[in-house]
């Protein structure tokens, strides 16, 4: 069989490269004739390290080239991480175009030499790296678009995108209608409220998403990280008019041997099925007064708990929080010595492993699509509570459509300033809910985690999606 690289280009945030590395991993042990080269780009402010990435595989057939940070100031007006994101990518879009240039060069010169180089099969380009479609249109190169999101965000997407292009609609007054939308690709109703603040705000819609989208249709196929039987509903929902999407997931960041954790050798101390993990995602966080409430239903609810608590980003952060030096700052008085012994409150919480250990009976959660897949991965349910990016759909679809997960929130949205605090009485309310031993959300969970586990396997769905992927790109 001929012998293909293909070339990975992941966004340079936390949750996508993990996945790409998975994805790379992925294809690698399934089919010999590939090899994969990964470019990764960093942000200026971003705690991803050269060394974090090459430590996750040592697989001769995949290959690291990392560009180097670029600097912060080069940034300064971007307002978000998500902005900043985009103009990290156009920046390297030149160069990205080089290397991919001088890869087809040496290709066609390569016949008669003793070192033949494998074909350039395809780019595999992050959901938010749409620029280098361009690079590939321009260069002839197939490219595939890999969503690290889930299957039902990608059809809100075409389905706004269409209405916007086609039928001349103002999304922003779609969303602000305060009523409910038929959205094809989620089986209920959608109600506004749970539209994320991306489709209401015109400078992210149109400037970002509206972008992206359009530029997906141009794909030879859109790779998704989920699977077919937890979103039958949403894969059956895509027309002719989107390019083909194959379901290859669920692909959790690779994981690394157990470290000598203080936190997960007190956990595995713990009995089956006590301990409430909260953790909100890489960029997570709350305001004091919203922390309080957390604690004061943590305390009341009297479970045992793992809380990752991180510090709001300040100015010059660009939306990364960082870790508090002393906890007593934002908790209630007394609240640690109360709880010692009970729970730990940490910033970074191995939270893969928190999952994996039976000890961990139920997950409050920012619906990030990468910690819902871990959920289901290791069986262990979430109490909803969304904060940006496209969590608000996320949470719903797992409440409503799925019936996979309880609800603290399914439209908190740290992006409205008019935002009202969770109070305590939600808060335990959902944590009691998701720890209830005989829920038959639990149950159906459980069962989901075997379905995960065997969309994976030997003509799992997953694994056949892949299969078609790569008869594609042969
Ligand atoms: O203390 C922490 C916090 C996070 N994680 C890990 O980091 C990843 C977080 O990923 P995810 O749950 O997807 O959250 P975000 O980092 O917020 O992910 C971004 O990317 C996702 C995939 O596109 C989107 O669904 C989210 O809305 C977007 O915020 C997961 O693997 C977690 O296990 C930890 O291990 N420890």
């Amino acid at each position: 069989m001929e012998k293909l690289e293909l070339f990975f280009i992941p966004s340079p945030l936390m949750g996508h490269v993990g996945q790409a590395i998975e994805l790379a991993r992925l294809f690698i042990k399934r089919f010999h004739h590939l090899t994969i080269t990964v470019l990764v780009m960093k942000l200026p402010n971003d705690p991803i390290g050269t060394d974090y990435i090459d430590s996750f595989t040592k697989d001769d057939r995949i290959k690291f080239i990392h560009f180097p940070p670029m600097d912060l100031d080069l940034f300064q007006d971007c307002p978000t991480v998500g902005f900043m994101n985009d103009a990290v990518i156009n920046r390297h879009k030149p160069i990205i175009r080089e290397l991919v240039a001088s890869r087809l060069t040496r290709f066609n010169e390569s016949g008669s030499s003793f070192d033949p180089v494998n074909r350039l099969g395809a780019l595999v380009v992050d959901m938010f790296c749409t620029p280098v479609i361009d690079v590939a249109k321009e260069l002839n190169v197939p490219t595939y678009v890999f969503f690290t999101s889930n299957a039902a965000f990608l059809g809100s997407m075409f389905y706004f995108q269409t209405l916007d292009d086609e039928l001349d609609q103002d999304i922003s007054e779609l969303v602000q209608s305060r009523t409910e939308i038929v959205v094809p690709s989620y089986a209920n109703p959608v109600p506004s409220r749970v539209l994320p603040s991306l489709f209401l705000d015109k400078d992210q819609w149109s400037k970002r998403f509206i972008g992206y989208t359009r530029k997906y249709r141009l794909a030879k196929g859109i790779i998704v990280n989920t699977f077919l039987e937890l979103e039958q509903h949403a894969l059956q929902s895509f027309d002719d008019k989107t390019p083909p999407v194959y379901p290859v997931g669920p692909l959790l960041k690779p994981e690394k041997p157990t470290r000598n954790d203080e936190v997960l050798q007190w956990l595995h101390d713990q009995p089956k099925s006590s301990v409430l993990l909260l953790c909100f995602g890489s960029r997570g966080w709350f305001e004091p007064d919203q922390v309080r409430e957390l604690a004061v239903a943590i305390e009341r609810s009297g479970y045992r708990f793992i809380w990752s608590l991180r510090r709001p980003p300040d100015e010059d952060q660009k939306g990364f929080p960082s870790e508090y030096v002393d906890y007593n700052e934002v908790l209630p008085g007394g609240f640690l010595d109360r709880t010692a012994g009970k729970g730990k409150v940490l910033g970074w919480v191995p939270q893969a492993e928190v999952l994996a250990d039976v000890a961990t009976g139920g997950f409050v959660s920012h619906c990030g699509w990468n910690s819902v897949l871990e959920s289901l991965w290791y069986g262990v349910p979430i109490a909803t509570w969304p904060i940006y990016a496209e969590q608000q759909l996320d949470a719903f679809q797992m409440v409503k459509d799925l019936s996979l997960a309880v609800e603290i929130s399914m439209d908190y949205n740290q992006m409205n300033k008019n935002q009202k605090l969770v109070s305590a009485e939600e808060i335990e309310r959902g944590i009691r809910e998701v720890m209830d031993s005989d829920s038959a959300v639990r149950a159906r969970v459980k069962k989901m985690k075997a379905t995960a586990r065997m969309a994976l396997e030997e003509d799992g769905s997953s694994f056949a999606s892949l299969s078609r992927l790569v008869d594609d790109i042969m």
